[in-house]
C-alpha cells in the first residue's frame, strides 16, 4: 500500500492479488493522487472478469472513489483509442471494425496462421476495417507515432492495473511498455495460471517487466482466501507436483463415471450437479454459484442442451453459458435479412443463398471450416455468379433455400418481432437440408447470449416507423457487435457452463469439472509436452476457482492421468 512506483504483485490462486490492487486503488484516489479528469486503469481479458472485478470493486469502494476507477478488456480500452484517434494513422480515414463473426467468415480460406495475419493486416491497410487481433498492435504504433497522444492517455491514466499479467502477448506488452514510460504500472501475475501460450503468453513476460519497470516485487505465495479452510489450494498445488495422485482431499472430490445405458452420456454430470444444488442451496439458500468447466466447446454445448432438457428424470436446469458469439450471431444476422424480406422471392433467395456462406463459413469462428464446407461455399459462391450448381445435394439446398424464399415472400408478418422471428427459424428449421437447419439450430442458443430484449427492441422500433423490417439485417449487427465491448455487470449468481480456460480469473460457491469420454478430454491423445504442461496448469485453474468444493468427473474407462 505503501509503495510510490511501479510494482508487482505475484501470488497462488485466490491469495489476494485482485483484492490488494483494488485496495490499493482506492488509496490511491483517497490520497488525492488524482487530478481532475484523471482515473485509475484497471484491464483485464475478458469481460465477464472485467464484470466480476467491477463487481468485487464496488463492495470495497465508495461510489465516489468507484467513479475514478475505470475497469475495462484490453479490447474495450485499445478500440475506445481506436474508434476516436485511429484516424491519425490512416491519412485522415476513418477505421471501422470487423466484428468476430464476419471475421471469421473473411478469413475461412486462409490456413496458415502467417497468412490469417497477413489477410488481416491487408484488410486493416487496404479497407480500414479492424481485426480484434489487431488492436493492441495498432494501439501500440498510434501511440508511438503521436507523441501527444501519448502525453494525453498518460496524463488520462497516471496509475495502470494490470491484471492476468502472466498471459499478456507480445502486442499488449508492447502497448504496455509505451504508456509504462510515463504511468505507472502494477501487475498482478501468477505464473502457473499462464494458460493463454497459444495467443501468446509468454512465461519470460513477468522477468521482462521486472527488467523494464523495476518494480516493488510482492510475493504472496500461496496464501489462499478463496477456499479459505478447504484442502482445494492444497490440491492445486500439489497437481503441480504431481503428489495429488493416490492422495485424499476433504473438499475435492474425484469421481470415475460409467456408462449407463439408456442414458444421455452426460447424465453422471447432471446427477453431480444435482448434487452439489442440494449442498448449496441447503448451505447458502439463494446466495450461491456454481460453475460447471469443461475442456471444449462442443462439449459445453452438450452441457448446456442437456441441463436445459428435462429427459433422464432430470428437471430442466436455469444456466448461463459463456458462448462464443460467432455461429448464433450469423444465424441472426441471416434471420433478420429473410425479415427484411425483398421485392421478389427470387432476390430473398439469393440474399438467403448469400448469407448462408457467410454463415457456412463463420460459424466456428477461430476454428476454419473444413474441406467439404469450403467447397460447398465455393460452389453456392459461384451459382451466385453463374446461377448453375452441380451435384444433387448442393442442388437440394439451392432448391430448399428457393422454398424458404417463396414461404416468406408469400408470408404475412404480425408486426410482433418475438413471434416473426420464430415463424421465420420455423421455416428454416423446416426446410429439410442440413445446412439450413443448422442456422435454425445456432439461433436458438441468442437466448443465452441474453440479448433477446435487445433484439426485439430495434425490431420494434423499425416496425413501429416503417410497418415493414427494412433495416433489420444492419440493425441486428449493431445490436449484437455492442455485446463485445459491455461490460455490464453480470450476475453470478446460479449455475454458468463454460469451458475452463474460460474460468480464469472468476471464482464460485462450488465448480464441477467434468471431462467426456471420447472428446472433451483434459489430456488429449498424442499431446506434445508443452500440451501436457499447459493442461495441467488450466486443470489446476479450474478447481481453485472453487471456494467450497471441487468435483472433478473423469470417465472410469479411460482416467485423466493427472488424477
Ligand atoms: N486479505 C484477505 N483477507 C480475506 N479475504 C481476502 C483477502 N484477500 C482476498 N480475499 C478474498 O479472497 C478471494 C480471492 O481473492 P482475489 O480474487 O483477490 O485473489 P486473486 O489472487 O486475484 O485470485 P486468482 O489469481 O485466482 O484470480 C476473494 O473472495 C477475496 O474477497
Amino acid at each position: 500500500m505503501a509503495t510510490t512506483g511501479n510494482a508487482i504483485v505475484l501470488g497462488g490462486p485466490g491469495s489476494g492479488k485482485t483484492t490488494i490492487a483494488l485496495l490499493k486503488a482506492d488509496q490511491e484516489i483517497r490520497s488525492g493522487a488524482l487530478k481532475p479528469g484523471q482515473r485509475i486503469l484497471f484491464l483485464s481479458f475478458a469481460r465477464a472478469t472485467v464484470a466480476r472485478v467491477a463487481q468485487h470493486a464496488e463492495k470495497l469502494l465508495s461510489s465516489k472513489d468507484f467513479a475514478s476507477l475505470e475497469i475495462n478488456t484490453y479490447h474495450g480500452f485499445t478500440w475506445n483509442l481506436l474508434r476516436s484517434h485511429g484516424y491519425l494513422i490512416r491519412d485522415g480515414r476513418s477505421i471501422n471494425l470487423l466484428p468476430p463473426p464476419e471475421a471469421a467468415a473473411r478469413l475461412s480460406t486462409f490456413k496458415s496462421q502467417e497468412d490469417r495475419l497477413n489477410e488481416k493486416r491487408r484488410l486493416f491497410i487496404e479497407d480500414g476495417l479492424l481485426h480484434f487481433d489487431l488492436f493492441a498492435e495498432t494501439a501500440a504504433i498510434l501511440l508511438t507515432r503521436s507523441r501527444s497522444l501519448h502525453q494525453i492517455i498518460c496524463d488520462a491514466y497516471p496509475i495502470i492495473i494490470l491484471d492476468e499479467f502472466q498471459d499478456t502477448n507480445r502486442d499488449e506488452w508492447s502497448l504496455i511498455r509505451s504508456i509504462g514510460q510515463q504511468s505507472r504500472i502494477l501487475a498482478l501475475a501468477d505464473a502457473e495460471q499462464r494458460i493463454y501460450e497459444f495467443r501468446g503468453a509468454d512465461p519470460k513476460r513477468i522477468s521482462e517487466f521486472i527488467a523494464d519497470f523495476s518494480p516493488c516485487t510482492f510475493d504472496f505465495g500461496s496464501e489462499n482466501h478463496r477456499s479459505n479452510g478447504t484442502d482445494i489450494g492444497t490440491f492445486g498445488n500439489d497437481l503441480l507436483t504431481k503428489s495429488n495422485i493416490g492422495r485424499k482431499y476433504s473438499n475435492v472430490t474425484i469421481e470415475s463415471y460409467g456408462f449407463y445405458r439408456g442414458r444421455n452420456h452426460l447424465f453422471p454430470l447432471k446427477a453431480a450437479v444435482l448434487k452439489s444444488l442440494r449442498r448449496l442451496v441447503k448451505d447458502s439458500k439463494n446466495q450461491w454459484s456454481l460453475a460447471i468447466l469443461v475442456p471444449t466447446k462442443q462439449l459445453m454445448l452438450q452441457t448446456s442442451d442437456y441441463l436445459s432438457a428435462d429427459t433422464d428424470g432430470f428437471p430442466s436446469l436455469n444456466h448461463d453459458v459463456a458462448l462464443d458469439t460467432e455461429a448464433p450471431s450469423l444465424a441472426a444476422v441471416l434471420i433478420a435479412s429473410l425479415l427484411e424480406g425483398g421485392l421478389s422471392s427470387a432476390e430473398i433467395a439469393r440474399r438467403l443463398v448469400s448469407n448462408l456462406c457467410v454463415h457456412i463459413r463463420g460459424r466456428k469462428g477461430a476454428k476454419l471450416p473444413n474441406q467439404t464446407e469450403l467447397d460447398l461455399v465455393n460452389a453456392m459462391d459461384g451459382y451466385l455468379a453463374s446461377g448453375t450448381i452441380k451435384g444433387p445435394k448442393r442442388k437440394k439446398i439451392i432448391e430448399a433455400a428457393k422454398e424458404v424464399a417463396q414461404a416468406r415472400f408469400d408470408l404475412y408478418l404480425s408486426g410482433d418481432p418475438g413471434i416473426d422471428w420464430l415463424t421465420i427459424r420455423n421455416l428454416l428449421h423446416s426446410s429439410g437440408v442440413d445446412v439450413i437447419q443448422q442456422v435454425a439450430a445456432d439461433a436458438k442458443y441468442l437466448r443465452l447470449l441474453h440479448k433477446g430484449a435487445a433484439l426485439r427492441s430495434r425490431l420494434n422500433e423499425l416496425w413501429r416507423s416503417t410497418g415493414t423490417y427494412s433495416g433489420a439485417e444492419i440493425a441486428v449487427r449493431d445490436a449484437l457487435l455492442q455485446e463485445h465491448f459491455s461490460a455490464s455487470l453480470r450476475d453470478w449468481k446460479g449455475i454458468h457452463v463454460m469451458t475452463i480456460h474460460k474460468s480464469k480469473g472468476k471464482e464460485f460457491s462450488e465448480v464441477i469439472v467434468y471431462e467426456g469420454t471420447h472428446q472433451g478430454k483434459i489430456l488429449r491423445g498424442n499431446a506434445t509436452e508443452t500440451e501436457s504442461a499447459q493442461a495441467l496448469l488450466a486443470l489446476r485453474v479450474a478447481v481453485t476457482r472453487a471456494m467450497k468444493q471441487a468435483t472433478i468427473l473423469t470417465p472410469s474407462t479411460d482416467r485423466c492421468p493427472f488424477l
